[in-house]
């Protein structure tokens, strides 16, 4: 199909997805995860082609523990507006659209806690969080007995279009999340309950980690 797909989406399609992420939003913010204005969320909307989709995602800098008329606003692929308004896509929207662009997800969820922060910056010398056999690591449809996994880690910079070719490069496939240095998790799903599900097992296994290593060196 050629042509803006997003002119042919219907209110409803539109509504269903504004409220989806409204609900995860407001999900979230009752759990302390938006401090001081951080984190943003996003989900797809209508057909998905790798050269062309559509998605809602919050706008910047907002108080994502309350709930407005302008929290959210539509964009395209490349992170433009896809009508005309006055918001401000979140600052780290290309970020979303590589994730999208790689994966073909339907929704993306990006939180900033102590716990990612900190493993973030105890493993970055191997680029890498190591989790080893934890029941959890099955919320990411991996059922190996005693599975081993790389959560992958890239750098953080404050200009958002040098992160992404690190994404590209270091998104795994089979991990649905990646975390920025002393930053955040971004975890993705099919849809925006996947991606939530996914993004509650990183920070279990980020929580884990954390108090598994502080134990091995008290022990030490
Ligand atoms: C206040 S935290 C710095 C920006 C950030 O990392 C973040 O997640 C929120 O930025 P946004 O533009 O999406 O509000
Ligand atoms: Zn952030």
């Amino acid at each position: 199909m050629s042509g803006n797909a997003f002119l042919s989406l219907t209110t409803e399609e539109k509504q269903r997805a504004l409220s989806e992420l409204g609900e995860l939003k407001a999900t979230l913010a009752s759990r302390g995860l938006f401090a001081g204005t951080s984190g943003n969320l996003s989900v797809r909307v209508g057909e998905y082609r790798p050269e062309q989709f559509h998605f809602a995602i919050t706008a910047s800098g907002k108080d994502k523990s309350r709930s407005t008329p302008e929290d959210f606003l539509f964009v395209d692929q490349d992170g433009k507006p896809a009508e005309s308004t006055a918001l401000k896509p979140s600052a780290e929207t290309l970020i979303h659209c590589e994730i999208y662009r790689l994966t073909g997800c339907g929704a993306i969820a990006h939180v900033h806690t102590v716990y990612n922060n900190v493993v973030s910056e105890w493993f970055w010398e191997r680029r890498a969080v190591p989790v080893h056999g934890v029941e959890l690591i099955k919320a990411f449809n991996i059922w190996e007995e005693e599975a081993s996994i790389d959560i992958p880690i890239v750098p953080n910079y404050a200009d958002i279009p040098r992160i992404v070719p690190e994404v590209t490069e270091r998104l795994d496939p089979r991990i649905p999340g990646i975390l920025l240095r002393k930053h955040g998790i971004y975890a993705w799903g099919r849809d925006v309950q996947e991606a939530k599900k996914h993004l509650e097992a990183f920070e279990f296994l980020f929580e884990y980690v954390y108090r598994w290593e502080l134990l091995q060196g008290s022990r030490r």
